[in-house]
């Protein structure tokens, strides 16, 4: 990182561009055309960034380190036989921990990796990841597993075909096995199989039935209209829509993890148990599946030499440019085939495209994204530079590192050099534009997580595949931002501080739903910045202006006070005249998120007010395992109601913090007494519905609240009406299909039986 920032630094100085803005191409020109002394120099900084980026591999280290782990993952295993129950789960999982390590630090040292593979599959069977394991099994056998053993993986794989009710698989591999010369144990076993097949084949399983997939895109509620007044196109209802029910979905044909969040480069999904690494690329790339690597093969293979000098990450949201460029480029080179032979001219082609008129909810997603707004002719010339330098830097990457170019060559007339300029350029547009119309999607993880830890494989959590120990919902208790999708038709959005969206991501996918009922002809608005009841006029005016280069008219901003509702959140009694207050100053209203915190004064009677308790509310959260520190710790709240009033943001995020520190320590085996779940049960029910007022019920972030009120549901120390209990599991109907799964199963194995 270091290296590339003092790379811009350097470079920055050599590129003196003070010329009005024309468009990427003409900017792009203007560094191609500096004398040459300092091109040159240029050039020089460029490719060293490329070099001296390069971390060769020390096979013979990797190895040795892989081996250490899988060795002390094999001793962890050894014991799963004197284990039953949750003691045989968590060998079973630190084994396959161990193992994952094992892989991850493999490597490109086959020898180890295989054996890593080989091993984790023996323990994911037996804990019942047989998809995983079969794929694991097959990952050992590609990367060299020694030929004399191999009979043990075929076996592996037959017994998971079988598990998972795949006739076809089980036949090949007992077919196979049957060409072996088997010991008396392994044809025992095949034996076995041998009969499980003939009943697998005489007793065909139903089909499975496949959750509803997302691939077919719903836009009938919705068009796109254009103002000619600055605003753009926008959306509109096409019809009624009632509130919950869907706006539109899309499906992002391209993404990118967020800060190297290791999700699944092809899916997105991000609950892995058994992460299959790209060898080459130092650990930065895994996938959840065979399958998964080989649909995403095309695009790592020009990004995996990137992600191997760890390019990415530092060039920020230049990757999901670069992405977006790998993706839609053979889809772009029919239309540049014929679109003339200079950069100019193939420029000209891509622009006509972007200023066409299209039928929005049906273009494909390669022309809707070369339509994308942008505004970089607004841009000052510092952030034009910077953009110039990363386009460039990840241009001269493409034709020096990979064979990207071999099918710009060969599908236009252009050369090289031109493509040099029209690639660079078009990174730059793209970037632009991404800034503008892409999105984050977020999963709702626990807040603890590790960037390279998986979920899945945690200890004290799990006691079966996706099935949560009793009390542990509460642990995924956070939505984090994973990943950034190109979504251009939600991006045809425009912007109001009251959403009538709610939006939920599934791996590529969105799913908008309506917030309220929307009439017909009625405009649809996204909210690109925290809504009006979370964040100030002033902070949504500032990133508003700064990032989309509009100032917002919504009906929340035009009027006499626009911050009414955002104020409703940081009501304050004053302790000294008991008169209700807002602190004066905005920068004042989170104070305690300060690292200085001010002195706030009642702007009735001007005294300060007296905050120690804060800190003391915040040790006897730490020392919730002591019942005296968390039956303090309730007073207090409970007391906080007369001065942090209603929804307060301050008592909201206190009332979380100590719901969160008892369950910790209830799920860690301390005592509660019977008492104690009245006063949580009523603190998460206060949360709920702060979050309710200031977000919506039908918000992702309702969800790991939710999740808390589950546990002590699950306990049987809370209840809850019939009603109620069938409201909040059709709220998990929203969540993604994996967090769903774990959320649904967790409702049928411990609230479901306090429903009878
Ligand atoms: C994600 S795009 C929305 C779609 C855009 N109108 C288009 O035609 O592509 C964001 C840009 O749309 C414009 N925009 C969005 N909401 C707006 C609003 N409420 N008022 C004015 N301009 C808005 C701004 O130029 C902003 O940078």
């Amino acid at each position: 990182m270091f290296a590339l920032a003092k790379v811009f630094v350097e470079q920055y100085e050599l590129f003196a561009f003070n010329e009005p803005y024309k468009n990427e191409l003409e900017i792009i020109k203007v560094w191609h055309t500096m004398p040459a002394a300092k091109l040159r120099r240029f050039k020089e900084l460029t490719e060293f960034v490329l070099q001296d980026l390069d971390e060769p591999t020390n096979v013979a280290s990797r190895a040795k380190h892989s081996r250490s782990l899988r060795e002390q993952g094999n001793q962890v295993y050894k014991t799963k036989s004197k284990k039953s129950g949750n003691d045989l789960t968590e060998c079973l999982l630190s084994a396959s921990r161990l193992y994952t390590q094992a892989i991850l630090e493999a490597e490109n040292a086959y020898e180890e990796l295989c054996l890593g593979f080989a091993n984790r599959a023996m323990a994911l069977q037996d804990f019942g990841y047989y998809e995983q394991a079969y794929d694991d099994c097959e990952c050992a056998l590609e990367f060299g597993y020694p030929k004399n053993m191999q009979h043990k993986l075929i076996m592996r794989q037959a017994y998971c075909a079988w598990k998972l009710g795949d006739a076809q698989k089980l036949g090949e591999h007992v077919a196979c096995l049957e060409q072996l010369e088997l010991n008396a144990s392994f044809t025992q076993q095949l034996e076995q199989l041998q009969q499980e097949l003939q009943l697998l084949q005489s007793n065909p399983q139903a089909e499975e039935v496949k959750e509803a997939k997302l691939d077919e895109v719903k836009r009938n509620n919705t068009e796109i209209s254009t103002d000619a007044g600055g605003r753009g196109r926008y959306m509109i209802a096409s019809q009624r829509i009632k509130e919950g029910e869907i706006v539109f979905t899309e499906q992002a044909e391209c993404f990118v993890p967020t800060q190297g969040r290791l999700i699944c480069q092809q899916c997105a999904a991000s609950l892995l148990c058994a992460p299959i690494p790209c060898t080459r690329c130092h650990q930065r790339v895994v996938y959840c599946s065979r399958r998964c690597r080989q649909l995403h093969a095309t695009i790592h293979g020009y990004e995996c030499e990137a992600y191997r000098r760890d390019l990415l990450l530092p060039i920020g949201p230049f990757h999901l440019a670069l992405r977006l460029v790998l993706t839609y480029m053979p889809q772009w080179l029919p239309q540049l085939r014929n679109g003339g032979s200079t950069a100019a001219e193939l420029w000209q082609t891509l622009i006509s495209i972007a200023s066409a008129e299209h039928h929005w909810p049906t273009a494909p997603q390669h022309t809707q994204s070369l339509c994308m707004m942008h505004h970089l002719d607004k841009a000052d010339a510092s952030k034009l530079i910077y953009c110039v330098l990363s386009a460039n830097q990840l241009q001269v990457y493409l034709y020096k590192c990979t064979n990207f170019y071999d099918q710009l060559l060969a599908s236009t007339a252009a050369s090289a050099e031109d493509w040099h300029l029209l690639l660079a350029a078009l990174i730059a547009r793209t970037n632009n534009q991404l800034l503008n119309n892409a999105h984050v999607g977020d999963a709702i993880l626990p807040r603890d997580l590790g960037f390279n830890e998986f979920v899945l494989l945690r200890p004290q959590l799990w006691r079966a595949p996706f099935r949560l120990r009793l009390g542990c919902l509460h642990k995924f208790d956070r939505t984090t931002l994973v990943k950034s999708l190109n979504l251009p038709y939600y991006g045809l959005c425009n912007h109001a501080c009251e959403p009538s969206l709610r939006s939920w991501y599934d791996g590529r996918s969105v799913s908008s739903y309506a917030a309220r009922n929307i009439e017909p002809g009625e405009e649809i608005f996204n909210c690109y910045t925290l809504n009006y009841k979370m964040s100030s006029f002033a902070k949504r005016k500032e990133q508003l202006e700064q990032t989309f280069n509009f100032q917002c008219s919504c009906s929340k901003c035009v009027r006499a006070e626009p911050d009414q509702d955002y104020f409703a959140f940081h009501r304050y009694r004053c302790q000294h005249c008991e008169q209700i207050f807002v602190p004066a100053q905005l920068a004042e209203l989170s104070w305690w998120q300060e690292p200085e915190p001010p002195q706030i004064c009642c702007t009735v009677c001007q005294a300060p007010q007296d905050f120690s308790w804060h800190e003391e509310f915040l040790v006897l959260c730490a020392c919730c395992d002591k019942p005296n520190a968390r039956h303090e710790a309730y007073k207090v709240l409970d007391y906080l109601r007369n001065w942090l009033l209603d929804y307060h943001s301050l008592r909201q995020c206190l009332a979380k913090k100590l719901i969160l520190a008892c369950l910790t320590a209830k799920a860690a085996g301390h005592p509660f007494e019977d008492t104690e779940f009245g006063h949580l049960g009523r603190i998460m029910e206060y949360v709920l519905a702060g979050t309710e007022a200031q977000i919506g019920s039908n918000a992702v972030e309702y969800i790991p609240i939710m999740g808390c009120l589950f546990d002590l549901i699950a306990w049987g120390k809370y209840k809850c009406s019939k009603q109620r209990l069938a409201k909040m599991r059709a709220k998990l109907d929203y969540l993604a299909g994996e967090t769903r799964r774990i959320f649904v199963n967790y409702y049928n194995d411990f609230i479901e039986p306090h429903c009878k």
